[in-house]
C-alpha cells in the first residue's frame, strides 16, 4: 500500500487577519518535541510572522530527544529546526525553565510522547510556568499525577492547556466542562476516540492486509511513535481517562477495561520487531471484519464510560461491531465521534465529530491554548490596572 503524502500546511489566505489580542509583552514559548506536531506548529508560527499574533509570540527554546538551542531574542520558526541539528546542545529539562526566563507569559508546549517531559508539567505549573500540551501522560496516566497537576496549577496560578490530548482540538473537552460549568452532570461518553483507528477501520476493506493500512496510518503522522501506544488501546485509555476525570471522576487507569488488538507478546518486542510482527494481526482482523460485514455492520474502536447505574462507573475500551444505525458509526477519515449524555441530553446525546488526528489540527488546538493563555493573561493585567485606579480614586 502507498505511503499517504503528509499534507503541506497551505499558504495563509490573501488579506487574512489575524483576530487581535489585547497588548501585553510577548509570550515566551519553549517547545519541546519537533516530530509530526512540532513541526506543524514551527509552520503555523512561521505563518504568523509580521502579523499581530506573531508579535506576541516568542520562541526561545527548542529540544527534540536529543538537542536543545535557546535565544532569549527569539529563534526565527523556520530555521529553528535548522538551527538546533547545526548548533544544538545535549538536551535537558533542567535547561527548560531557565531558558524562558524574562517578562511575558512562560510558556512549555509539550509536543513530545514523552514520560519524562510529562514528569514535569506539575513542576513548571507550581513556577507559575504554563504548559499546553499534545501529550496524554501528563492527565492520562495515574490519578496521582492528574491531581498534582491540579495542585499546581492553583499553587503557580498558572495554565495547564490541554485541548490538543482529546480529539486533536475538538471541543470536546471544552463541551464537557462548558456542560458542568453550567450544572449539568455528565452521565455517560462513548465514542471513537483514536485518529489513526478510525482511519485504519474507515479504510480497511477485509481483502488488503490490516498490516499495511497500519504502515499508512504510522507513515501519515496519525499514530503515536509507537504505533502499539494505539493498537494496544493504550492511547484510547488515556483519552477516556481525561474526558473522565475532566467530567469529575477521579477514574484510575486499571479501572478501564481494556481489549487491544495486538497479542500480548508484541509488548517484549523492539520498534524493528514491531514492524515485522504487525502481519499477525491479519487474519483475526480479516475475520472479524467478515464476521461484520455479513451481519451489515461496521467494526468501530469504541470507549464508554458508563456513570448511569449505582455504584461505581463502567469504562471499557475495545473493538466492537456496530449496526447501520448507531449513533458512533459514520464520519470517515481520522474522524473522532463522541455522543455524551448529561442532565440536558438525557434521551439524545450531544455528539461531537471531527478529525481526531494529524499534524496540522494538533498543532493549532496546541497555539489555540496558547493564545487563550495570553488572553486571560492580558485580561488579569487590565483587571489589575482598573482595580489600582479604582483603589486610587477613593484615595483622593
Ligand atoms: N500525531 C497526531 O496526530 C497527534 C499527536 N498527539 C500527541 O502529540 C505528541 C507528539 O506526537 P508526534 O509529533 O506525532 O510524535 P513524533 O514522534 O513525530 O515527535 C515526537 C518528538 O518528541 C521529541 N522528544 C522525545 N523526548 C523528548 C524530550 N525528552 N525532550 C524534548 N523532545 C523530546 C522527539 O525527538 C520528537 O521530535 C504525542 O504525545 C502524541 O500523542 C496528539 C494529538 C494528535
Ligand atoms: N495516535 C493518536 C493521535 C492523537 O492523539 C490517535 O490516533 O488518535
Amino acid at each position: 500500500m502507498n505511503a499517504i503524502p503528509r499534507p503541506r500546511l497551505a499558504a495563509a489566505p490573501k488579506g487574512w487577519v489575524p483576530a487581535p489580542l489585547p497588548s501585553t509583552a510577548p509570550a515566551r514559548l519553549a517547545l519541546l518535541g519537533i516530530g509530526t506536531v512540532g513541526s506543524a506548529l514551527l509552520q503555523r508560527l512561521a505563518q504568523w510572522q509580521g502579523t499581530a499574533l506573531g508579535e506576541r509570540l516568542r520562541v526561545v527554546h527548542v529540544a527534540n530527544s536529543r538537542q536543545a538551542c535557546s535565544d532569549g531574542a527569539g529563534l526565527s520558526p523556520l530555521a529553528a529546526a535548522q538551527h538546533l541539528h547545526a548548533a544544538g546542545r545535549p538536551a535537558a529539562l533542567d535547561a527548560v525553565a531557565p531558558a524562558l526566563a524574562g517578562d511575558g507569559a512562560r510558556i512549555v508546549i509539550d509536543a513530545t510522547a514523552s514520560d519524562a517531559v510529562a514528569a514535569r508539567h506539575a513542576w513548571w505549573l507550581a513556577q507559575g510556568i504554563h504548559v499546553v500540551t499534545a501529550c496524554k501522560l501528563g492527565q492520562g496516566t495515574s490519578v496521582a499525577r492528574w491531581s498534582e497537576i491540579r495542585a499546581a496549577c492553583a499553587r503557580g496560578g498558572s495554565v495547564y492547556g490541554d485541548s490538543a490530548t482529546v480529539g486533536a482540538g475538538l471541543p470536546l473537552l471544552r463541551s464537557i466542562r462548558g456542560l458542568q460549568a453550567g450544572g449539568d452532570r455528565i452521565h455517560a461518553i462513548a465514542g471513537v476516540l483514536s485518529g489513526s483507528l478510525a482511519w485504519l477501520f474507515h479504510h480497511y476493506d477485509g481483502l488488503r492486509p490490516f498490516s499495511g493500512f497500519v504502515r499508512a496510518a504510522r507513515a501519515a503522522g496519525y499514530t503515536e511513535p509507537d504505533p502499539r501506544e494505539d493498537l494496544s488501546g493504550e492511547d484510547v485509555r488515556r483519552k477516556l481517562l481525561i474526558l473522565a476525570r475532566s467530567a469529575g471522576l477521579a477514574l484510575e487507569a486499571g479501572a478501564v477495561e481494556v481489549d487491544p488488538l495486538l497479542p500480548a507478546a508484541f509488548a517484549a518486542l523492539d520498534r524493528c520487531g514491531v514492524d515485522a510482527a504487525l502481519p499477525q494481526l491479519d487474519a483475526p482482523l480479516r475475520a472479524r471484519h467478515a464476521d461484520a460485514w455479513k451481519r451489515g455492520e461496521k467494526l468501530c474502536f469504541v470507549a464508554r464510560l458508563d456513570c448511569r447505574a449505582e455504584g461505581a462507573p463502567s469504562a471499557r475500551v475495545g473493538l466492537e461491531s456496530l449496526s447501520p444505525d448507531d449513533p458512533l458509526r459514520g464520519g470517515g477519515g481520522t474522524d473522532n465521534r463522541v455522543a455524551i449524555w448529561s442532565d440536558r441530553y438525557r434521551g439524545q446525546p450531544l455528539l461531537i465529530q471531527g478529525p481526531g488526528a494529524g499534524a496540522q489540527v494538533t498543532a493549532a488546538a496546541l497555539l489555540d491554548d496558547v493564545l487563550a493563555i495570553l488572553r486571560a493573561a492580558a485580561q488579569a493585567a487590565g483587571a489589575a490596572k482598573n482595580a489600582s485606579i479604582g483603589c486610587g480614586c477613593r484615595k483622593t
